[in-house]
């Protein structure tokens, strides 16, 4: 099961893109601006959530498009035709809509045909840079694996930032309203935590099954930001009041939580190891979940530019991974050369200027 045909239209600096023919690896070419994380990102869409650049979707919409985007996809399931697709009007600028089979769905209904992992350059900084795109990526992981976890992560924002405005309110509130608040965070916070907890438990097995070399591989280890039980986080938020309304913030829950990283052979931190290190635990981490993603869905990798920061010996193991992991993989690169050991088993698209030629 994998995408076999994939349309374009007015989606970024695609007027009207079809990639048909595709193979399991999908290799798009072509010179910087050429378009071709464009056809990740419209591919990423065909997942529940706001796609690989989070961009606002009337930034997708081509420049000067009279009408908005579309971005189309076909696959097969038991040999029957499967149609997905998705949608955005200039009418209605920040409406998604979505459609399988000819018929109007919502965005979660496509993670019942796709689970879509990606790798793009954006996370290179992702040990190095704030907690909070850690627990970002950490959530995006968990979803693929329960729907569920994205609106526990919503709703407890939601009462985070209204505990958060009471507190800070000079008048004292009433207790009712925190006590009611704090029900909201410990009941969404608590799914939160236990979503965050078995996506890394899985994930560690996962990696460990994979083979230590030449791939560094990654201990992950997750440090809650509160004691992550729903009576000690019950009691925590209760007692932390005061000192919350000091500091004029919440300073425990799982908006807290941390996610570590360590380079398991060397007991590096992540954040230290080098350039090439990070990429290859990001590169593990993400086959890893992609596998565990699946789960009798259409795997679909994005990888964009994963070819940089990797040597040959390191590339050529993550092309075996890959090849092994079942899933259709899209791959992006300024050219052709660093993917010579899979060019024979790749369809091949060079893109310029949003114009796709088959090679
Ligand atoms: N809404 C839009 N309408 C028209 N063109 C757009 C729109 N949004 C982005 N672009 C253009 O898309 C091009 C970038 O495409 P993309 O990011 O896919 O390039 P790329 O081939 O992945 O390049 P690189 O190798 O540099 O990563 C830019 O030239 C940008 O101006």
């Amino acid at each position: 099961m994998a995408l076999d045909r994939i349309a374009l239209s007015d989606f970024r600096n695609h007027a009207a893109t079809e990639l048909s023919g595709t193979a399991r690896f999908n290799l798009l070419v072509g010179e910087n601006g050429a378009g071709k994380t464009n056809v990740l990102e419209a591919l990423s869409l065909l997942s529940p959530g706001r796609g690989l650049r989070r961009a606002a979707l009337a930034d997708m919409v081509r420049a000067g498009s009279q009408v908005g985007f579309t971005v189309a996809a076909g696959l097969k399931q038991d040999g029957e035709p499967v149609r997905l697709g998705t949608y955005c009007e200039n009418a209605h600028p920040g409406r998604r809509r979505v459609r399988i089979n000819g018929s109007d769905t919502n965005a979660t209904a496509l993670g019942e045909w796709l689970a879509i992992t990606w790798l793009t350059p954006a996370m290179d900084g992702l040990f190095t840079g704030p907690a909070a795109d850690r627990r970002r990526f950490v959530d995006r992981m968990a979803l693929a694996l329960d729907p569920a976890h994205a609106s526990h992560a919503a709703r407890y924002e939601a009462a985070l930032r209204e505990r958060n405005r009471l507190l800070s309110d000079r008048r004292d509130p009433e207790s009712g309203w925190l006590d009611a608040i704090e029900a909201q965070m410990v009941q969404h916070g608590g799914a939160l935590m236990t979503g965050r907890a078995r996506l890394i438990e899985t994930l560690m097995a996962r990696l460990a099954a994979m083979p230590a070399e030449p791939f560094a591989r990654p201990a992950i280890t997750y440090a809650p930001g509160a004691p992550d039980s729903p009576d000690g986080l019950s009691q925590a938020l209760y007692e932390g009041r005061s000192k919350d309304r000091l500091a004029q913030r919440t300073l425990s829950g799982p908006h807290r939580d941390e996610l570590e990283v360590i380079h398991a052979a060397k007991r590096v931190p992540a954040a230290q190891s080098s350039t090439g290190e990070q990429k290859a635990m990001l590169v593990a981490i993400t086959l890893a979940h992609a596998g565990l993603a699946a789960q009798g869905r259409a795997g679909i990798l994005l990888l964009d530019e994963v070819a940089a920061h990797l040597d040959p010996v390191r590339r050529a193991a993550l092309f075996d991974q890959l090849r092994g992991s079942g899933a259709q993989v899209w791959i992006t690169g300024t050219e052709p050369s660093p993917f010579d050991t899979i060019l024979s088993e790749a369809a091949i698209w060079r893109i310029a200027n949003g114009e796709v030629q088959r090679l």
